[in-house]
């Protein structure tokens, strides 16, 4: 009988440190001699990065595809599908394995570590609770570099995060439309294969959406041809902000309209920039500050520091931060100018709970004290999030259909 673990992390820890820490037989002894796999976010990035230099794919994913065009959700299922098939392994280490991923696989991925579980050991790393596969029972954390077993009194829930009102913008500078986003009957292919079917779907001012839909329904390719950043979106009946697609609009026109967050953003900032410069530079559209920013720029950047508890901290680089506090700055960058829409792209992957749970109250503060409509796109359901509207992608072979779920 296998001894299987959990470890229950906060963002704060090294990820790279821990899988060290586990492979080299440091936190475990009987795992130096033994042969492990790992599925992390870090073999996948590895695995694209080989891909892209060798123009060879050691692994495909369901649909044939390379990593690198897939969904993240088919990327994780390809990873796991390979790690399986070697079937060499003592010891599996899971870093977050159910993030992006929809219920129906996550329901599947718990079946197989289940029936794996005989004779391999599994170390779970998790951010969240809701994770924790239930044949396990032995909890870790960790605490100055050294494991401890899981106290679960000892970590309390946090109160209110952000005491102040949300900052105002300085003049207003879009106009108001009846729709912000109306996609009519938009139907989309790539490579012949169907993706999207006849989807009709309407956003007004301070709507708060949700966009669901299981790996690979399309929820990402909307949100591209919402962005203006994907060239089919000109051969469908789309109007955009005012304006009606492949009418001379240029992609800027569409995208000065939106304030957009994903986790992926994270890998983009690599330099660095200020915490206060981050910030300004949502007035800026420019990643970094290339121009000064003017007095009143300068004044509402520092009222969202305040209201994110950043203000003492606004001189220190960005990447000082913690992935969740970094994600709290990117908020507040998308939405310096309280653009017409906030796009957020599974915004809480890789979050643990607590500040999965600042995060959510971070948005549905902009939600109530804006008039910003938000589309949050995500797998599963946030406990703290509350959405007025759900959209739903259901797949079928023609295409992903849309459905209105439910109206508060
Ligand atoms: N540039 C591309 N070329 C070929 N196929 C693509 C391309 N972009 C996306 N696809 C495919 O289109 C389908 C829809 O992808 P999309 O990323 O929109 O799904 P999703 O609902 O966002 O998935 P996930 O929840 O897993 O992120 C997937 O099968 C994907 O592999």
């Amino acid at each position: 009988m296998q001894n299987h673990i959990i470890i229950y992390i906060s963002n704060k820890e090294s990820k790279t440190h821990l899988i060290k820490n586990i492979t080299s037989g440091e936190f475990f002894p009987e795992l130096a001699p033994q042969k492990g796999a790992i599925f992390s976010e870090i073999t996948i990035n590895r695995f694209i990065e080989q891909e892209t230099r060798h123009e060879r794919f050691s692994i495909k994913t369901e649909t044939n595809n390379s990593l690198k065009n897939s969904s993240e959700g088919e990327r994780k299922r390809a990873l796991l599908n390979h790690i399986l098939s070697r079937d060499v392994s003592d010891y599996l280490v899971l870093d977050n394995v159910f993030d992006c991923l929809d219920v129906e696989t996550q329901s599947k991925i718990k079946t197989i570590l289940k029936d794996i579980s005989h004779k391999t050991k599994i170390i779970q790393i998790a951010t969240r609770k809701r994770d924790f596969l239930a044949f396990i029972d032995t909890i870790y954390t960790v605490e100055n570099n050294n494991l401890q077993l899981y106290d679960n009194v000892k970590l309390s829930n946090p109160t209110s995060h952000f005491v102040k009102t949300l900052p105002q913008p300085y003049k207003t500078e879009f106009k108001t439309f009846q729709y912000l986003v109306s996609l009519n009957n938009v139907s989309l292919s790539y490579k012949n294969k169907p993706i999207l079917n006849n989807i009709s779907w309407q956003i007004k001012s301070k709507e708060f959406w949700q966009l669901i839909g299981p790996n690979g329904s399309g929820k990402s390719t909307i949100l591209s041809l919402i962005s203006g950043d994907n060239p089919k979106g000109y051969m469908q009946d789309m109007t955009l902000f005012g304006m009606k697609k492949g009418t001379g609009e240029t992609v800027w026109d569409i995208k000065k309209h939106i304030g957009f967050y994903s986790s992926e953003m994270l890998r983009g900032f690599k330099r660095k920039d200020t915490i206060e410069s981050m910030i300004v530079s949502g007035f800026l559209d420019s990643i970094g500050l290339y121009s000064y920013p003017t007095d009143v720029q300068l004044k509402i950047a520092r009222e969202w520091l305040e209201l994110l508890n950043m203000h003492h901290i606004k001189d220190k680089s960005f990447h000082f931060l913690s992935s969740g506090h970094k994600r709290l700055v990117l908020i507040a960058r998308a939405m310096v100018k309280h653009p017409p829409l906030l796009i957020l792209d599974e915004p809480t992957n890789g979050l643990d709970d607590t500040d999965a749970q600042i995060f959510s109250e971070l948005i549905n503060k902009i939600a109530k004290e804006s008039n910003t409509a938000i589309i949050y796109v995500s797998h599963r359901k946030e406990p703290h999030i509350n959405p007025d509207f759900v959209y739903e992608l259901i797949p079928q072979a023609k295409g992903s259909i849309g459905k209105l779920l439910n109206e508060k």
